[in-house]
């Protein structure tokens, strides 16, 4: 049996356009959704195994992707939304309502990822915004109730659809930090 690890990746990573202008992202409320405006496309999409973003039911994995925090407004029923973990990196602002994250944001000037907003493409009314990338923190699916025997069908599977695996970021994203925190050193 195919494991199932998200329900916009499990039949093959659908390619973005390359111009996506951005659009709306919408909670799963039946009535008074948040609506989040994001300008343009985008960047660094990932399927993450982490346990701190959010997945629609019954997936393993998260979709999730940046777009700088300035490209990012509130435009409807603002007053649904609450810090999930105020403790976290990334200040996850979800729908009180329904539970779903409309975006992360890091307030910690000093953070490599500052500027950045986390979203969840899949909650674009629109579409052709960019594939996943690479799988990120697969390891982490552990902790939410994965078994270890049953990762070696996850690798391989996110391998089939193109996404490689990774146990922490991807090796680019790896490096960002690692430049940010050299140059910060020598400062
Ligand atoms: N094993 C942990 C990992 C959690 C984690 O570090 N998640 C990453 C990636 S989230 C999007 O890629 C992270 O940067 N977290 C910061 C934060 O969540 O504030 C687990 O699974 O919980
Ligand atoms: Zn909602
Ligand atoms: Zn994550």
């Amino acid at each position: 049996m195919t494991v199932a690890l998200h329900p916009s990746i499990d039949n093959g990573v659908k390619q973005g356009t390359g111009h996506f202008a951005g659009g709306t992202l919408v909670c799963k409320c039946s009535d008074h959704q948040v609506k989040v405006g994001v300008k343009g496309d985008v960047a660094h999409n990932h399927a993450c195994g982490c346990t701190k973003c959010w997945k629609p039911q019954g997936a393993t994995f998260s979709v999730v992707a940046v777009v700088p925090r300035q490209n990012v407004t509130v435009l409807e029923n603002g007053d649904k939304l609450q810090v999930v973990d105020p403790s976290a990196v990334i200040q996850r602002h979800a729908c009180k309502a329904c539970g779903t994250h409309m975006y992360g944001r890091i307030e910690n000037k000093n953070h490599p990822f500052y500027g950045l907003d986390f979203i969840h493409p899949e909650l674009f009314q629109e579409q052709g915004w960019q594939a996943p990338q690479f799988a990120a923190f697969v390891s982490s699916v552990i902790e939410s109730g994965v078994k270890p025997e049953q990762m070696a069908g996850i690798r391989s599977r996110l391998k089939e659809i193109g996404l490689e695996p990774y146990d922490c970021l991807s090796p680019a994203l790896m490096d960002a930090i690692a430049t940010h925190v050299a140059k910060a050193k020598a400062a």
